[in-house]
Parts: structure tokens; C-alpha cells; sequence
């Protein structure tokens, strides 16, 4: 089945671009695995992402929007470029000014606005595929386009094709030195796409900023360099993997799987990522991981809630486990509780990955099955030059903390009325923003009471 991704904004054109030269790269390359296997393999991927046309260049099923042109000419350019793939000739638009950071303009102006010819360019993207598994929308929370306009097709993508899957992949803000009302942008974006998204994939930039500084010892570090660390993530995800014991196909229902595995309830939709190993190509070339160490890693980053293998606290462990002598209970309740986890293995000696770790009752919320409450795809094809990666997606409480942040950060500004009339000018009121909060505290306390 094939996934349509939806770039908006300066944010998500740019993180579509590198997710696709990804995808393209990895696609190109022998995967440490026998012929047949990668046969398989780059047939499945090519369904997923790209369109070949009768001279066998690959177009990629995306469609483009921003409000200015800028950045989707730049977008265009690099992929025609790359010489492997690029994008359709027909399957962006922008206009001449962007949102200027307003979440209500591009939702109550330029979304309506302009709806018509891009549901139009969503259409003819989604003819061209034989059978449509769903839609992938990439931006960011904090600007105007993506987030407003964003939330708003993300709301017309589920009208249109109300049976299709539609994950958001939304990219939270820098915690400070960006704009004033990212925060009001923010909340607006998470509370309404909660109403129509199946489920909201999360990055923070400050994390994938420490991951760039820590793990891949970038010096200067540039949104290319952010944006090509979430691409590798997202691809670890979204390229191939046998969803069950014994398959003898890969998946042809990613999206359908995904949600299956990881949003058993409507209340409980954003879902976190966590991949290792990360690091330099440099680096790569002289390192070597076993399987159980990764694993063991990854499960402890999940429970400890770190979001990178940097500065993992050992020390936090599951409630039923023996409390070591240093651990106390405040480690216990440390821990970070989920809903359900998905862990994706690729590459060599694959059959030596044990996931037992992540069968712990105890990780789960108990009104949950534990079998419904954890899953695992594996494949012996290595990643994007990794010999064997690890990636683990999760429905948990990994992100309360920055929830609750973003929350009470726009509380505090709204409770002065700083900056609204800048929204209900485009016709966003006070009351709309207070069912806002009402949405985000519920999602809050559900997830504290897990
Ligand atoms: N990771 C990442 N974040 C980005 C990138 N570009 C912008 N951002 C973040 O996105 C937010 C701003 O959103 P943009 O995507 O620039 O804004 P927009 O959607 O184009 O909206 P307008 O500029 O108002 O038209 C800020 O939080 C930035 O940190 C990028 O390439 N990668």
C-alpha cells in the first residue's frame, strides 16, 4: 500500500525532502542482506513512497504546500539534484506570503482559501496509487502555515477519505528563543488535530538538537543536520519490516499496523520515538553493537523516559522490579508508564534479538492486555548504513512533561489576554482557545492517571 506525505510549511517541506533522500539512499543500497531479500525489500519501499514512471525515474508520492515559495523551490531543486528521485511536476503549491507565525491565519484564511485546489492535488496524488494506506502530514506546531493550515487539511483529509489512516508527524518547538506565540500556536495545533488525526508522531527540536551535539558530534548545528536525524528516525519506521512471525512478505499495511499496534484508545494518541544507535558516519565505521546491548539500552531509555543513550538514568526501574541498593522509590516513580510500545529491529543476526524486555506487565497500563500492549517487526535488511538498528515507538507518558510545559506557558500568557487579538481578528475567540485547554488538560490527566 501506498502513503501519501503532505509537506507544509518551511518545516515540513524541508523534513519531507531529507525523509524522501532517506528513503532513496537507503533504497539504493545492498542492505547487508542476500539479493532476494533486498529484491523484496526495495519493492515494498518503492510501493510506499514512490512512483516509477515509464523511464524508471522515481517521483515521490508527496504533495507540497507553503504559503511562500521560497522554500518549495529550494525543496524541488535539491531532489532534482539528487539524480535518484524527485517530486512531481504537479504536486505543490504556495503562494507569495507566508502565515507570519499565526496559527488563526492559516487556519481560518489561507486553509480555506486555498482548499479546493489542494484537495485537488491530494486527489490526483492519490489516483496514482493502486491500493492508498494513508496519509503521512509533516509541520511544525509553532509556525502559521504548517501548524494552522495543517490542522486544517489534516481536517479535510479526514472528511475527504474518512477510512484512510492519517498520522501527523508535528515537530514541537525550541523551549525558548523562537517566536512569542509559539506556544498559542502549539496548543491550537495538538488540541484540534487530537479531533482528527488517528495519531500525532512528536519531535522536539531541543531533543534532536542534543542528538546532533551529543551523538553526532556536529559542531554548528543547522536544521539540515536536525531535519536529516528526524529522517532517519521516520525511516526506520516507514521502510519495510516483517510485522509478524515467520511472514514470508513485508507488511502492506504500515500505517494500519502502526495504529494497531500503538492506539488501542482515542484518548491516547501521541506517540514518541527513540532510535539507536546514533552516531557519526565517522564513528559508525569503527563501532560495533550486539543486539542485547542495544535492547537493553532502548528499554531503559524507555522506562527512564531519555530520550537519546546519552545520560540514561540507570537508576529508575519498573515497579515489580528488585529495587537495587541504590535505587529508591522516587526511581520508581520515575518511570515512565505506557500505553503500548512498538520495537523495530533491522539488520544482521537479526534472529538473535530478543524483545522479552519489553513484555513486562508491569511497563504497561493495566487496562491494556499485555499482548495487545507490545509488538515487534523485525528484518535482516540493514538501515540507511547501520549494520543493525533499534527503533522503539512508543504511546506513553514520555510526553507529559513537555505537554504540561507548552500548556502552562500559554495559560499564562492568555490569562493577561497577551497577543489573542491577533488571533480573533481572523475569527479564532477566547472561547475557542478555553476548549483548548479543556482538550489538552484531559489529555494531560489521562495520561498522568495511566
Ligand atoms: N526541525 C525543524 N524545525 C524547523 C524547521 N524549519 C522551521 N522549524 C521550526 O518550525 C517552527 C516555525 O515553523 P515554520 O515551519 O518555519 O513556519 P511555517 O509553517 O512555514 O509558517 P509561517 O512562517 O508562519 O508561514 C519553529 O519552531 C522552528 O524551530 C526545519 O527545517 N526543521
Amino acid at each position: 500500500m501506498s502513503i501519501i506525505t503532505v509537506q507544509l510549511g518551511q518545516c515540513g517541506n524541508q523534513i519531507g525532502y531529507e525523509l524522501f533522500d532517506v528513503i532513496c539512499n537507503d533504497f539504493h543500497s545492498n542492505g547487508l542482506c542476500p539479493r532476494k531479500e533486498n529484491g523484496l525489500y526495495q519493492a515494498a519501499s518503492k510501493e510506499r513512497f514512490f512512483e516509477e514512471t515509464e523511464s524508471g525515474e522515481f517521483v515521490s508520492r508527496a504533495v507540497l504546500l507553503d504559503m511562500e515559495p521560497k522554500v518549495i523551490s529550494q525543496t524541488l531543486s535539491l531532489a532534482a539534484h539528487s539524480g535518484k528521485w524527485s517530486y512531481g511536476e504537479k504536486s505543490q503549491f504556495s503562494q507569495k506570503q507566508g502565515s507570519g507565525n499565526n496559527w488563526a491565519n492559516g487556519y481560518c484564511v489561507h486553509g480555506p482559501k486555498h482548499k479546493d485546489i489542494i484537495m485537488n492535488l491530494v486527489r490526483k496524488e492519490a489516483e496514482k496509487c493502486d491500493r492508498l494506506g494513508g496519509f503521512v502530514t509533516i509541520m511544525s506546531m509553532a509556525g502559521g502555515t504548517g501548524s494552522g493550515m495543517g490542522t486544517f487539511i489534516t481536517s479535510c483529509l479526514r472528511d475527504a477519505y474518512p477510512t484512510s489512516l492519517l498520522l501527523n508527524e508535528v515537530i514541537w518547538p525550541y523551549g525558548t528563543g523562537e517566536v512569542i506565540v509559539q506556544n498559542y500556536n502549539s496548543i491550537l495545533t495538538l488540541s484540534h488535530l487530537y479531533q482528527s488525526s488517528d495519531a500525532l508522531l512528536v519531535h522536539e527540536n531541543d531533543v534532536i538538537h542534543k542528538v546532533c551535539s551529543q551523538r553526532m558530534n556536529i559542531k554548528q548545528i543547522s536544521f539540515r543536520d536536525v531535519n536529516k536525524v528526524i529522517a532517519h528516525q521516520l525511516g526506520s519506521v516507514f521502510q519495510p519490516a516483517y510485522t509478524t512471525d515467520g511472514a514470508t512478505h513485508y507488511s502492506r499495511n504500515p500505517l494500519g499496523e502502526l495504529m494497531e499496534s500503538l492506539v488501542p484508545h482515542p484518548e491516547f494518541k501521541m506517540l514518541g520515538l527513540r532510535n539507536i544507535p546514533q552516531m557519526s558516519e565517522h564513528s559508525l565505521a569503527y563501532s560495533t553493537f550486539t543486539w542485547h546491548g542495544l535492547i537493553k539500552h532502548l528499554r531503559q531509555m524507555l522506562i527512564a523516559n531519555a530520550k537519546m543513550e546519552e545520560g540514561i538514568n540507570w537508576q529508575v526501574h519498573l515497579p515489580t522490579e528488585v529495587a537495587t541498593r541504590n535505587s529508591s522509590l522516587s526511581a520508581e516513580q520515575l518511570f515512565n508508564r505506557s500505553v503500548a510500545n512498538l520495537a523495530i529491529f533491522r539488520g544482521k543476526d537479526i534472529e538473535g534479538a530478543s524483545s522479552e524486555g519489553f513484555r513486562d506487565p508491569a511497563m504497561y497500563t493495566p487496562w491494556l492486555p499485555p499482548d495487545d500492549s507490545f509488538s515487534i517487526w523485525k528484518t535482516p535488511r540493514s538501515f540507511n548504513k547501520y549494520e543493525k538498528s533499534a527503533t522503539l515507538m512508543s504511546n506513553s507518558q514520555g510526553l507529559l512533561k513537555p505537554l504540561d510545559c507548552i500548556v502552562g506557558k500559554a495559560w499564562n500568557m492568555f490569562a493577561s489576554k497577551a497577543y489573542v487579538h491577533q488571533y480573533t481578528k481572523y475569527g479564532i475567540e477566547e472561547e475557542d482557545f478555553l476548549q483548548c485547554f479543556t482538550t489538552l488538560e484531559q489529555i494531560i490527566s489521562s495520561y498522568s492517571t495511566l
